[in-house]
């Protein structure tokens, strides 16, 4: 790099305007470059590809800004790190569609490239940066499904349009909502309503094809008799509001039109987008805890994302109980974009740009003769030339920060491997692995065994004493994980634990262990692997035990449970189940969970403690059929999801580690399993210039739709909301059944856009809550059978 270190340069250039501009030449120029390619479906998600990549590219150095101004030391420090984790982010986003693998992956390779710091500003930072990125990363997942650029989408309308107009007369399609937010209706008057919907994902165009193959017989003889090869509608641009226009098929670019007009249509006045300030939500995968606000010392959640309001607005709010005016509120978005989004200065903006044709071309790494200034960037993306600028400016495959990122979008999908290779290399400084144990600890969930699972809180990682039992327990109560090899402590069906098979042991090995314990707990087969099978699982087990590693731990966490424990009373609880704590049998005195009137569930320890015979251990099923949809199945009856470790209904097949899930008949596990219905967003039927959920296969009578998912609340906390929102709006999104209180105001499922049926029909669907891995959740199940196409319907209030 000529100029110096790129954390200098980062240093120097943030606090630079930022120039939006950029992001739309290197947006045109990319598209550009794709203009030559032939086919059109290859072009299409090139394109679409190419404004996500623009888009996530600026989202990544806006979130490095961020830091620079809040911590410029602490990201001078580590802004190689960062882009680092930029980079894998980037691999994670090439192969999108694996997005809970790239999430999952983000928070660990956080910890792992900012490893190096104090403990404390190591939690602090990778907390933030995870939460910063997540919430990137979510709204990237979303802009994958719905950012397209205007001709992209035109082009893909064109398409739709074709598709259906060869295909007409299939009845009642629902494409989701249109773009330019208009809805297009036949009104003729012979049929009630043919479609004139242009769906613009491809989802809906195979919803099309479904359809369309179930109909085939009667479109054929319809069509038998047109010719036109390639059909095109019009108009389709720019139809006035209100008038009624004919639509008719012609061929297209063809001056000479044979066109026949095959329907009448009329174009409904528009349905206005909704208000984003009070309607932005973010997609959810899992329910979001949050705590209760704070009025003291907390900026107020009010439904607005992103945006910290002062608490004299909100006691402005409550005291009036007047309406806001927006600008109190609510920033501009655009203003709030053009003035805080900083910082694609201009080297780094040719890194972006290279580093997204890299992406866009798959080419190899930048040859080492090629030099990059920045004035031929200009030159080839009409960018003016700045004179602040230094026009010599170049950036060649030799620059760090271009090697770096290179090797590390090369080989990203390997990232998660090297970062192994890396703690076990991570044994000459003790330090580090403990720090690392510390934030893996941190971020691993116990009842989701995923890092940063979002959904739960840190759980305390207890250790049974008899662990050994597990052992035996295996042929008996399977483990979420298959045993990881040969001779793996799971396969042992009667431990031969005096006979000690362990390699030596370091005290480096030690030290890594003792961290191990605290993030793993007793998977030991994940130990193994993290240790790269220098210490199998048999030997991680054996070892800790008889050195009694563990034991010092419980001991010294107790008193720290306890205290989260009556931290958490304050928020949600009953919905949250919270693992007991005690290495006796459960009664009424030490039990929490007892003392609540809940289960014990599989992850508390007492089930290690009593081999698996805890007497309030939660009930499981073994259904004949698998249906679980009755009072006799004594899951259904307790309103719990049957356990696919536990419950033998769920037809535990193993193949390899995997569940085959094809071979399990269960019904009663749609939350846990995500089995969710293929669902859209349309305006509705039964809201009035509102949104509505609509389904897009058949659904039969008690099947699981979806999950109703959103923050959880407390009863205070959702009676403070409610009071907010009112003051905004008459529509409100929180879900209030019993002890749960889901608010999906700002970030949610698509089950926020269910309505209720009104005096207009009878609900389709009904709402019911069922505790899965301990948690209260809630699903919306089908009333009846429900055709593709029917909105869904069901009763806030039964
Ligand atoms: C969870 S939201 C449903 C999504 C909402 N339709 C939208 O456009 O975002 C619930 C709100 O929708 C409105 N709503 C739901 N069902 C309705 C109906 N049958 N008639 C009128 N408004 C309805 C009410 O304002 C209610 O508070």
């Amino acid at each position: 790099m000529s100029d110096g270190s790129l954390e200098k340069l980062l240093h120097q250039e943030s606090h630079k305007q930022f120039q939006w501009p950029l992001k739309d030449a290197l947006e045109k120029r990319l598209q550009e470059k794709l203009s030559a390619k032939q086919s059109f479906e290859e072009k299409r998600v090139q394109l679409k590809k190419c404004g996500f990549l623009c888009d996530f590219v600026i989202s990544v150095w806006y979130e490095i800004h961020k830091l620079f101004k809040t911590d410029p030391e602490l990201v001078e420090a580590n802004v190689l790190r960062i882009l680092d984790q930029s980079a894998f982010l980037m691999a994670g986003l090439l192969k999108y569609k694996n997005f809970e693998a790239f999430e999952n992956g983000m928070s660990s390779a956080l910890s792992m490239s900012l490893r190096g710091l104090e403990r404390e500003t190591l939690l602090q930072t990778a907390s933030r940066i995870a939460s910063s990125l997540r919430e990137v990363g979510v709204n990237l997942h979303e802009s994958l499904e719905h950012d397209m650029s205007a001709e992209t989408i035109w082009e893909f309308l064109n398409t739709t349009a074709m598709t259906l107009l060869k295909e007409l007369d299939v009845k009642k399609i629902r494409l989701g909502y249109l773009w330019d937010s208009s809805r297009v209706r036949e009104c003729d008057s012979d049929s009630e309503a043919n479609l004139l919907f242009y769906g613009i994902l491809e989802r809906r165009i195979s919803l099309i094809r479904k359809i369309v193959e179930e109909n085939r017989r009667k479109l054929m003889s319809h069509y038998a008799n047109f010719s036109a090869n390639v059909l095109y509608i019009s108009p389709l641009k720019s139809v006035p509001e209100g008038r009624t226009i004919h639509v008719t098929f012609s061929e297209k670019f063809s001056k000479n039109i044979s066109s026949k007009i095959i329907t009448k249509a009329v174009v409904l006045s528009k349905i206005e987008r909704p208000p984003y300030e009070y309607f932005t939500w973010v997609p959810l995968k899992t329910n979001y805890k949050v705590n209760d606000t704070d009025l003291r010392n907390e900026p107020i959640s009010l439904p607005i994302l992103e945006d910290s309001v002062q608490i004299e607005v909100y006691t402005k709010l409550l005291e009036q109980d007047s309406p806001l005016i927006d600008s109190d509120l609510f920033p501009q978005k655009s203003s709030r974009l053009n003035t805080e989004r900083i910082s694609l200065t201009d080297k780094l903006f040719c890194i972006c740009y290279e580093l997204t044709c890299f992406i866009l071309e798959k080419t190899s790494p930048v040859s080492k003769d090629r030099e990059f200034t920045y004035s031929s960037v200009c030159e080839e993306t009409y960018l003016p030339l700045k004179g602040t600028v230094p026009k010599n400016l170049s950036l060649t495959a030799e620059d760090p920060a271009i090697a770096f990122i290179h090797s590390r979008l090369l080989d990203g999908s390997n990232f998660m491997n090297r970062s192994f290779q890396r703690i076990d290399s991570c044994s000459e400084s003790f330090e580090q692995v403990q720090d690392l144990g510390a934030v893996l600890r941190k971020w691993f969930c116990r009842k989701c065994y995923t890092y940063a699972c979002g959904e739960h809180l840190p759980m305390e990682v207890f250790l049974p004493q008899k662990f050994f039992n597990m052992a035996y327990e295996a042929n008996n109560t399977p483990f979420l994980y298959p045993p990881c090899r040969n001779g793996c402590i799971f396969n042992v069906e009667v431990p031969s634990w005096g006979v000690s098979r362990c390699h030596d042991w370091t005290n480096e090995d030690i030290i890594t262990l003792q961290s191990f314990l605290r993030v793993f707990g007793s998977s030991w087969c994940d130990m193994a692997t993290v240790f790269f099978q220098k210490h199998s699982c048999y030997e991680c087990a054996f070892f800790a035990e008889s050195n009694s590693l563990f034991r010092k731990r419980v001991t010294k966490k107790n008193g720290q449970r306890k205290k989260n424990q009556s931290n958490r009373k304050s928020t949600v609880t009953l919905m949250d189940h919270i693992h007991c704590s005690h290495d006796d049998d459960c009664n009424s005195e030490n039990c929490s969970c007892k003392k609540g009137e809940l289960y014990c569930e599989k992850y508390c320890p007492c089930h290690s403690f009593t081999q698996g015979n805890c007497r309030n251990r939660a009930i499981c099923c073994s259904c004949k059929g698998g249906k679980c949809l009755n009072g006799q199945c004594p899951c259904f009856k307790e309103n719990r999801e049957c356990d696919p470790d536990r419950c033998s209904c769920f037809a535990r097949f193993r193949t390899e580690g995997m569940w085959d899930e094809s071979k399990s008949t269960c019904k009663n596990v749609g939350i846990r399993t995500k089995a969710h219905k293929r669902l859209f967003i349309a305006p509705s039927d039964y809201h009035e210039r509102g949104w509505g959920l609509f389904t897009t296969e058949p659904i039969e009578k008690y099947e699981f739709i979806c999950e109703y998912k959103g923050e959880l609340v407390s009863l205070d906390e959702c009676e403070r909301r409610e009071k907010s929102y009112q003051a905004i709006t008459d529509m409100t999104f929180v879900f209030k059944k019993g002890e749960v209180h889901i608010d999906a105001t700002r970030k949610g499922g698509k089950a926020r856009f269910a309505n209720e049926p009104g005096t207009k029909a009878l609900p389709n669907c009904y709402s019911c809550y069922k505790r899965t891995m301990g948690d209260l959740r809630v699903g919306i199940y089908a009333d009846r059978n429900i055709q593709a196409g029917e909105e869904i319907l069901f009763k806030y209030e039964c």
